[in-house]
């Protein structure tokens, strides 16, 4: 299929002697498809009623249940649709409106966000650290050709854009203790490397056509409920489903590994309130967001005080640990607390617990107590 864009120049912006929405526009056959002049790209006003009608894609993967959960209990139901491109069990196609969307299909894309008048999307979709250097060409898709797509729909239909970037957005040269939000990003995994490039474009599309994009760096997320899709910090997640089933867990990362990680709970509250920030208070597009940073040994310390003949065996894994050693070890988000008011609630012993408590109700966990 042959894309074809065309960029609308309507003038200078008297503010910042940029130019004002210049729009991409794809032609899918011979017409074109074009935006009113006026259109305010910038943010869309929704009153107390006037609720955003969401899309997330992505959504069967770790985080995009949690997120519908949090968005339908916000903005209602039905005005949250949830998608992918698997079929969803049924407890999660019973809670709300779900729908397949494959990302790399753009006119399915586009008739999703017309005939739902979507004007919120969270771009959910991915494939992370270890599995992408496991099936580059996939990733490469995934993540570089599929977010194009949602650049261009967002633009297209004057969506408010929330695609996640991550630690992995640092390289063995970026500052690792602590990694401020600007400094030099030349990740080795193309994980990496497409986050990167989302940023950059993301924020290139907003100050170029205006659109309103935001993007947060989230650590490693930790969900008792849901599990990673493949990445390098999902020991983090295993070792809490093994310590309460099994007493013991292998890991696959080197005992003095430190990362940033952060509970699902913290990060879905940050994605919705960067969201819901006023433009006004947003002086960067893209920001690092933190809770706490541990590493392998010192989480096994943490847990043993819930499960005490808890035991924890290395087997590393060299191209997880790799890339970990790459990664920031603690991150600097002095500037969402700044700006937004970012403020995470769980640390290392609440995470610890919280955990336990749902993997332990008839286990070892339990018996301990
Ligand atoms: N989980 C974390 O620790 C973490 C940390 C940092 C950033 N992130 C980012 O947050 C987002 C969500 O992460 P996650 O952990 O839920 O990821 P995940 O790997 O668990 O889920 C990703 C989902 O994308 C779907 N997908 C793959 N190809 C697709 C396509 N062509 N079209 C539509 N969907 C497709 C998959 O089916 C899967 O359900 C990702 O962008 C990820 O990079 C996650
Ligand atoms: C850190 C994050 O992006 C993901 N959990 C990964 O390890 O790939």
């Amino acid at each position: 299929m042959l894309f074809v864009r065309m960029l609308r120049r309507v003038g200078q912006s008297p503010a910042c002697g940029c130019w004002t929405p210049v729009l991409p526009v794809r032609f899918l056959g011979v017409s074109p498809r074009q935006i009113p002049a006026d259109a305010n790209f910038h943010s869309a006003f929704f009153s107390g009623t006037d609720h955003p009608r969401v899309l997330i894609t992505g959504g069967l993967g770790q985080l995009g249940v949690g997120l519908a959960n949090l968005l339908r209990k916000r903005f209602g139901k039905d005005n949250v649709v949830l998608s992918d491109i698997r079929k969803p069990p049924d407890h999660v196609f019973h809670s709300g409106p779900f729908i397949y969307s494959d990302i790399l299909d753009y006119k399915n894309l586009r008739e999703i966000v017309v005939n739902n008048r979507i004007t919120w999307l969270f771009h959910y979709s991915a494939l992370l650290s270890a599995i992408g250097e496991a099936n580059v060409s996939l990733a490469r898709a995934v993540n570089i050709t599929g977010l194009h797509n949602i650049l261009d729909v967002a633009a297209e239909h004057n969506l408010r854009l929330f695609v996640p970037s991550t630690i992995g957005a640092f390289g063995p040269t970026s500052p690792r203790n602590p990694t401020p939000d600007l400094c030099i990003q030349r990740p080795r995994t193309i994980y990496g490397v497409s986050k990167v490039h989302a940023e950059l474009m993301g924020e290139y599309y907003h100050y170029r056509y205006g659109l309103d994009f935001r993007c947060l760096r989230y650590p490693g997320i930790i969900s008792a409920d849901s599990q990673p899709g493949g990445g390098t910090t999902d020991y983090a997640v295993q070792i809490f489903h093994d310590a309460a089933k099994h007493g013991k867990f292998e890991c696959n990362l080197e005992a003095r590994t430190r990362l940033p990680m952060m509970y699902i709970d913290d990060c879905l509250r940050a994605t919705l309130e960067v969201m819901e920030a006023p433009a006004e208070s947003l002086s960067m597009r893209t920001y690092n967001v933190s809770a706490m940073s541990f590493t392998p040994e010192e989480l096994a310390q943490e847990v043993l005080k819930h499960v005490p003949e808890f035991q924890i065996t290395y087997n590393v894994d060299a191209v997880r640990q790799a890339i970990a050693d790459s990664w920031p070890m603690k991150f600097d988000d002095s500037n969402a607390r700044k700006d937004w008011g970012w403020k995470h609630n769980f640390d290392l012993p609440e995470l610890v617990t919280t955990m336990l408590n749902f993997h332990g109700s008839e286990t070892r966990v339990a018996q301990a107590n």
